[in-house]
């Protein structure tokens, strides 16, 4: 049994006792993290701490600190963190460190308030928001609930709020829809944007009240905001920009009688700070001033980096670091320089892209593997297709070197944007590669492209049951679940097919199978499958434009734009902005790739037919049956080898995360930076263009110690064509300075590159020239991954039917027969 040493945190532990702890808590600290760790408690302490310099580790040995060496009771240290699981790895931390000192962790840490802004504050108006009116069985509002109250505001205004729209006196915010028209039931206003404002007001600390009583103000909005607030308030709900502005009130309203909890409160800390907002700053501030004791007055701790700050369209604040210091005169300021995590080849090319940014601090940042001189790969291809077997085919040349250099999951793909990943996958599955798509979904998991697939299976197949169940109220046409169950056993009895079954089930008036509401929907569904059929067939248009033609009517007859607009509406997530933005973009990536579709008709089974002889509806059928191939991807079997799998994911679901190999595809204008922030030429321009770089940065030093980025020449799109790609305009001058740092493939690397990559991943070098040749010359016959895509013939690999594609498998038996991707969400 353990034996824990019954310590109370307040008991007196001896100086001797102290010393020893201290040597072995901290003794791996390097000294300005230890310098960062003990900094004097009372005062105010910014820590600077670029990319991979151990602030996790510095902010959990000061928590530890305040703890043991200054006794100060867990309950009286609040920690925000920036996700929840932070907040679960950094307790994980600490219990670690306490239990190998043999201290009881559950003694220690009981109490710690640690989480993020939101959860803490949420704890906070649970227990004290009576004293500001609030219920304490307020619900929290998800996006759903909140997008419905307040598209009931906005449906339900009267004419005098609407003709405040135009108020000379007003201040004209945009809120409204580019070409609404008179009908519009919204009046003109775009929810997306009402929203955003209401949020953005929020987030400066702005009350309804505030906002009414301010003279530059829109007019309809005030309005707008203060009747939100009061429906919110009906259905006891509160949003989750309330958390914050609630306790904020509760802060700076009550002079905190009553808030018992806080007047003990003797420090606070603050991790990622370079993303927090202006009211979290404000709460920050308050926070410091709940305690009675004036000793401990101000004493917070923050931790971050403003290079790292990418969440601006949340409202994050990057300058709220000159903001403290300002606002509290004493501020210590320490900055962390020791870079454990890169190669400095690494760490000077993510500097370099920096050095764009005006006004910007330079960073010194010292990499404790400068001795390591392995260089950036770097390639630029004809089209993303290529780029895409570009990455396999290194991912496959890694994992066939000899001392078992890297395992799958050393390696990461970070794509800015989710349209990305669909032929990343596809050439990962073709070269038998497992992978996993974290903070984000495998393309074809995606529900805007499930709805569409699901519409296009109902309008080519008429008895394709699931695909029109699942889209037969979907989006809501007042079929109910009951009625939906009805039709589901009407269609399993009947022999006619499904479509045929649903209108005699809307003529069968005796049965009563429908009643008025669903039997509208039904005919409106069955109508809407009939008219994109109709395009399908009228043999007036080609088969590129019927079946362009026919995609646009579903996304306009099914209304999937509004189904986009509440796609996102689960719990808010931290990507869930940059999800809204990505899913027209996956929209019109789905259109290209079924208006580009080609069969290649098995020239075995059928050699009279050519694709010009294929229909539309035929192209369609089978454009479906070839993505049954990324179907098969789905039911994975989770159980892992050792070597784990490739991560897929955003650039923002990578914050904090890091791998000894990552590759960036797509670093292209209208990636990387995206297509939004080229275009925008408002005020905001140079700010989005600056928050964009700092996304390509965090995505940069992410990498331990090979770094992979491509850009690609063309990509085809449904809108222009083919569109030409410029590189990255941030990258480009980096790689003038950096040619001769820069190899196109791991194959061109020198012998003592291989060396010095060997010993960063930590393996015993072995010559890679023979294993080089070998896989160079079998990949001479891999499929590309564009003509696996156009080829049903090539459907079979995965499922280990018959082929006659040679597809190349490395040797790895762990590949055999394994069904390759999985989708993990956190
Ligand atoms: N003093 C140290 N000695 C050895 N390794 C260290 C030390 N401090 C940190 N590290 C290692 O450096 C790596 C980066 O640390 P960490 O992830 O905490 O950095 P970070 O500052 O949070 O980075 P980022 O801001 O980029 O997310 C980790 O692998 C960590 O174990």
């Amino acid at each position: 049994m353990h034996v824990y040493f019954h310590y109370r945190v307040n008991l007196f532990l001896s100086r001797a006792f102290v010393n020893h702890l201290r040597k072995k808590m901290y003794g791996s600290l390097n000294p300005q993290q230890y310098e960062a760790v003990t900094a004097d408690i009372h005062k105010p302490l910014q820590i600077i701490a670029g990319p991979g310099t151990g602030k996790t580790k510095v902010l959990t040995s000061r928590v530890a600190y305040l703890l043991i060496e200054h006794k100060i009771p867990p309950s009286n240290i609040i920690v925000t963190t920036f996700t929840k699981k932070a907040a679960n790895e950094m307790v994980e931390r600490l219990q670690t460190l306490f239990v190998k000192e043999n201290l009881d962790p559950s003694k220690y840490l009981k109490g710690l308030l640690i989480g993020t802004f939101h959860s803490i504050c949420v704890k906070l108006l649970r227990r004290y928001g009576t004293l500001i009116g609030l219920s304490s069985k307020f619900k929290i509002a998800d996006e759903q609930d909140s997008n419905t109250i307040l598209n009931k505001v906005l449906t339900s205004l009267s004419d005098d709020v609407i003709r405040l729209k135009v108020h000379p006196s007003s201040v004209s915010i945009d809120i409204y829809q580019k070409d609404a028209k008179e009908t519009d039931k919204l009046d003109g206003y775009d929810l997306k944007k009402v929203k955003s404002q209401i949020s953005k007001l929020k987030s400066l600390t702005t009350t309804p009240q505030i906002y009414s009583a301010t003279s530059a103000r829109s007019f309809d909005l005030a309005v707008i905001y203060s009747l939100y607030q009061e429906s919110l308030r009906k259905h006891n709900l509160i949003d989750f920009d309330d958390c914050l502005l609630y306790t904020y009130l509760l802060l700076s309203e009550t002079k905190l009688k009553g808030v018992v909890l806080l007047k003990e409160l003797k420090h606070v800390l603050v991790d990622e700070f370079q993303d927090t907002n202006k009211i979290q700053m404000e709460l920050l501030y308050l926070l410091g001033r709940c305690t009675e004791d004036q000793k401990f007055e101000d004493n917070v701790t923050v931790v971050g980096d403003s290079d790292q700050s990418i969440y601006m369209f949340r409202n994050a604040v990057a300058s709220n670091f000159e903001n403290m210091i300002t606002h509290y005169q004493n501020c210590q300021q320490i900055t962390l320089k020791e870079n454990y995590r890169s190669t400095s080849n690494i760490l000077n090319f993510s500097e370099q892209i920096m050095t764009q940014q005006k006004d910007r601090k330079q960073k010194s940042l010292r990499s404790q593997k400068s001795h390591l001189n392995i260089p950036i790969v770097y390639v630029r291809t004809q089209n993303t297709f290529k780029e895409a077997d570009h990455i396999a085919s290194e991912i496959a040349k890694l994992g066939l070197m000899p001392s078992l250099l890297t395992n799958y999951n050393d390696i990461a793909i970070l794509l800015r944007s989710s349209f990305q990943s669909r032929v990343i996958e596809q050439s990962l599955v073709t070269n038998r590669i497992p992978y996993e798509v974290v903070h984000g979904r495998a393309f074809w998991e995606l529900k805007e492209i499930r709805v569409a697939m699901d519409y296009l299976r109902a309008v080519v197949n008429d008895s394709d049951k699931l695909a029109i169940l699942r889209t037969l109220n979907f989006p809501p046409r007042g079929v109910g679940n009951k009625t939906l169950q009805k039709l589901e056993e009407l269609i399993d009895k009947s022999n006619c097919s499904v479509i045929e079954t649903l209108e005699m089930a809307i003529d069968d008036k005796k049965n009563g199978f429908l009643n008025v509401k669903s039997e509208n929907g039904v005919s409106q569904y069955i109508d809407i499958l009939k008219e994109c059929g109709k395009l399908l067939d009228s043999g007036s248009l080609d088969c590129e434009t019927s079946l362009e033609a026919c995609f646009d009517q579903i996304v306009k007859l099914a209304n999937l734009k509004e189904i986009k607009k509440t796609l996102e509406t689960s719990k808010r997530t931290h990507d869930s902005e940059i999800a809204l933005k990505a899913v027209e973009e996956n929209l019109n990536e789905f259109k290209r790739q079924l208006v580009e579709y080609k069969p290649i008709i098995d020239q075995i089974i059928t050699t009279e037919t050519d694709d010009t002889s294929l229909t539309p509806r035929d192209v369609l059928s089978n454009f479906l049956d070839s993505i049954d191939l990324y179907e098969t991807s789905n039911n994975e079997n989770k159980k892992d080898s050792k070597k784990g799998r490739v991560t897929i994911s955003t650039i923002h679901g990578a914050k904090g995360l890091e791998w000894p190999v990552v590759f960036i595809p797509g670093c292209t204008d209208g990636v990387i930076p995206s297509k939004w922030t080229l275009e925008d030429n408002g005020p905001n321009s140079s700010t989005n263009l600056d928050e964009d770089r700092r996304c390509f940065y965090v995505a940069l030093t992410r990498a331990k110690s090979l770094l992979y980025l491509s850009s690609y020449k063309e990509r085809s799109t449904p809108w222009s064509g083919e569109e030409s790609n410029e590189v990255s305009c941030f990258l480009k001058p980096t790689l003038k300075l950096f040619q001769e740092q820069l190899v196109t493939s791991i194959s061109k690397m020198s012998r003592n590159s291989w060396k010095d990559l060997y010993e960063a991943m930590g393996k015993e070098y072995k010559s890679v020239s023979k294993v080089l040749t070998e896989s160079n010359r079998s990949r001479d016959h891999i499929v590309s991954t564009k003509d696996f895509l156009q080829s049903k013939q090539f459907k079979s690999p995965l499922l280990n039917k018959s082929t006659s594609a040679p597809t190349y498998v490395p040797d790895r038996s762990n590949h055999k027969r394994r069904r390759l991707g999985v989708r993990r969400r956190i």
